[in-house]
């Protein structure tokens, strides 16, 4: 998956959050966004999964030599982010096998990703008595392994704990090889095995000055 940004603009009311971002996101590479709270890490990371449309300028999708439109990019792509819902009423296998039934996965079977998310003695467990670590680690589960080509992790460490934060880097070390990675993110470890780095302050809408008549 390669996303091409032109003249990327994104505001909400008469409020721009970012302008004239031009920018070319590479296949098979891992970039960070970063920026201080309300910076507009999010908003970038939604318009990248086609959730929001652009204000102005343009986003395109292509992989291979296809270009995706907006009603097919959904089956490419793998999003998760603190403010997405689990359907809590799901036992977690129930849960994973529901997601599978959708959504083509790397992993061998169900019973196989709960394994690798270390959390076999809560297979027959609802997901809405996990705890938000827990809650966290298969949100981040079900993203990275979702075989998608394009991954968009918004905050991927919320609520983990440091055993969780190491079990979140090796398992997105593993699989970030084939694919594009977007992390968004203001904590350094979330994306120290990133290769590029976007701060999106630098596309922050300065308006110029009104000159002294
Ligand atoms: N639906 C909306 N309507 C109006 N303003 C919005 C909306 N969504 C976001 N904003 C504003 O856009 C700005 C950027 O928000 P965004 O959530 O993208 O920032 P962020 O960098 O992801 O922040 P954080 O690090 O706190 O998650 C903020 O000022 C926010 O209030």
């Amino acid at each position: 998956m390669q996303i091409n940004l032109s003249g990327l603009g994104k505001r909400y009311n008469y409020e721009w959050i970012f302008r004239r971002l031009d920018y070319n996101f590479l296949p098979e590479t891992a970039y960070a966004i970063l920026g201080h709270n309300g910076s507009g890490k999010s908003t970038l990371l939604n318009l990248l999964s086609g959730y929001l449309s652009p204000s102005e300028g343009s986003i395109t999708h292509t992989l291979g030599h296809q270009t995706l439109t907006p009603d097919n990019l959904y089956r490419h792509l793998s999003f998760t982010a603190p403010y997405l819902e689990l359907v809590e009423e799901y036992t977690l296998l129930e849960l994973v096998q529901f997601h599978s039934h959708f959504r083509a996965m790397r992993t061998a079977s169900a019973t196989d990703l709960i394994d690798r998310l270390y959390l076999k003695p809560a297979k027959d467990k609802f997901v809405k008595d996990f705890s938000s670590g827990m809650k966290q680690r298969l949100k981040l589960g079900l993203a990275i392994y979702t075989d998608a080509p394009l991954l968009l992790l918004d905050e991927p460490t919320t609520n983990l704990d440091q055993e969780g934060i190491n079990w979140y880097l090796e398992h997105v070390s593993q699989n970030r090889k084939d694919r594009l990675v977007i992390v968004s993110s203001n904590v350094a470890h979330e994306y120290s095995f990133c290769d590029e780095i976007i701060n999106i302050t630098d596309y922050h809408y300065k308006p110029k000055a009104a000159k002294k008549i």
